[in-house]
């Protein structure tokens, strides 16, 4: 039986203080064992976000990081900096990286093999457009982003990855996905995998759905077989989240 795992994306929001006052007003509320939870947060407060979760079930996560060790690469953050600090989870590949950051399949292939080389577990997103959910080619469209983000990743380090699959029609519309849609791609991602490696493989590894996913949408959504949990925009920045989390 996979654990769930429900992460918020905080993308560009709150400060370094409102971060440790927003981390202590949801430690009570997100406190379980059923599920790993994951705050993803800014770049800026992830330090200080390590230590404000420490004694409790909070896991922080980045939003993105670069591909190479170290070099000249102006404004960027290296894996093993992110390592060095104890974040145990990377965002890699968002729409919104790709849309307005130019991230492409191939970069965010090279993040997510950078990441398992580092011991921090990615978590890939996927998603259609709208235009592309309207031609009839989703599943055809995720699963090129499945098998070119999965390039040279082991069986062993796909087992432990967790994708996000997050139409971008349904993000930060406040129009989420049905339950039946999102159950539709999130299974045709896990054959995909178990095209890519094996029925193991594909039966260990976390799909999670995102998109304008809320307190009241949470339990349905998380409740279909190839759901593994979400990954939360608006949502995450509220106690509403603590709902979320709990949603059983
Ligand atoms: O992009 C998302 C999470 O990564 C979803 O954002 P919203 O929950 O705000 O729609």
């Amino acid at each position: 039986m996979r654990k769930k795992i429900i992460a918020g994306n905080w993308k560009m929001n709150k400060t370094t203080s409102e971060t440790v006052t927003l981390i202590n007003q949801l430690k009570p509320l997100v406190a379980t064992e059923d599920a790993d939870v994951v705050f993803c947060v800014p770049a800026i407060s992830l330090t200080t976000a390590v230590e404000a979760a420490k004694g409790s079930n909070i896991q922080i996560g980045a939003e993105n990081m670069h591909f190479e060790e170290n070099g000249a690469y102006t404004g960027e953050i290296a894996p093993g900096m992110l390592d060095d600090i104890g974040v145990r989870y990377v965002i890699i590949g968002h729409s919104e990286r790709r849309e307005y950051f130019a991230e492409t399949d191939v970069t965010v292939n090279k993040k997510v093999l950078k990441a398992f080389e580092h011991g921090i577990t990615p978590i890939i997103c996927c998603g259609e457009s709208l235009t592309q959910r309207e031609q009839g080619v989703t599943i055809d469209f995720i699963r090129q982003q499945i098998k070119i983000a999965f390039l040279n990743v082991t069986p062993e380090q796909a087992k432990t990855a967790v994708i996000a699959y997050e139409p971008i029609w349904a993000i930060g519309t406040g129009k989420v996905a049905t339950s039946a849609q999102a159950q539709e791609v999130c299974k045709a991602i896990r054959e995909c995998v178990a095209e890519i490696y094996d029925t193991d493989t594909a039966a260990a590894i976390r799909i999670q759905y995102g998109g304008s996913v809320t307190a009241d949408s949470a339990a349905e959504l998380f409740s279909q077989p190839d759901i593994d949990g979400g990954l939360v925009g608006g949502a995450s920045l509220k106690p509403d989240f603590g709902k979320i989390v709990n949603y059983k």
